[in-house]
């Protein structure tokens, strides 16, 4: 799994058009969103999570709750993001690891929004540009190796 994590003033988003032939069902209210002063969270799922899904959202959410307390942040958007990598994980394991880090989070007390999953979304981001607010992570499953 690549993670692209940008401490930002704002994120918001608006979906535009299906990008899979069966995208995650959403309702009204999830064709936009919006939080500030928030980590976003831009993940790209990959093929060697499927090995374990149940590590990888461990330690990625270990990696997220690491950065939102260094940057002190309590809002996270967790932003689907096919672009990180080019092994990606099928769509079905993928949409079903970005939940499970979405409740997992929300678990420990964050504030949680989750962009939806399977579609082109135009989004407007306000970097905060301090050293610790552009960073990336890389999270695999156990002994699983990335070549
Ligand atoms: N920017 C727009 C976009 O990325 N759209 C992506 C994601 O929302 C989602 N998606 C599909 N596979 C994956 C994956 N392995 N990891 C993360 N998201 C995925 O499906 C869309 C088309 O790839």
């Amino acid at each position: 799994m690549r993670m692209l994590l940008i401490h930002s003033d704002y994120l918001e988003y608006e979906v535009k058009d299906k990008a899979l032939k069966k995208p995650e069902e959403i309702s009204e209210e999830q064709k936009r969103g919006r939080l500030e002063e928030v980590l976003a969270v831009f993940v790209s799922v990959e093929k060697v999570d499927e090995q374990n899904p149940e590590e990888v959202v461990e330690k990625a959410v270990a990696e997220i709750k690491d950065v939102a307390s260094q940057v002190k942040a309590q809002n996270i958007f967790v932003y689907p993001f096919a672009h990180l990598s080019s092994e990606l994980a099928s769509p079905d394991v993928a949409l079903e690891i970005l939940k499970t880090i979405e409740e997992k989070l929300k678990e420990e007390g964050f504030n949680v929004k989750r962009a939806p999953f399977g579609y082109y979304k135009a989004f407007k981001l306000s970097c905060k540009g301090h050293p610790l607010a552009e960073l990336s992570r890389t999270v695999v499953p156990g002994e699983a190796r990335k070549e």
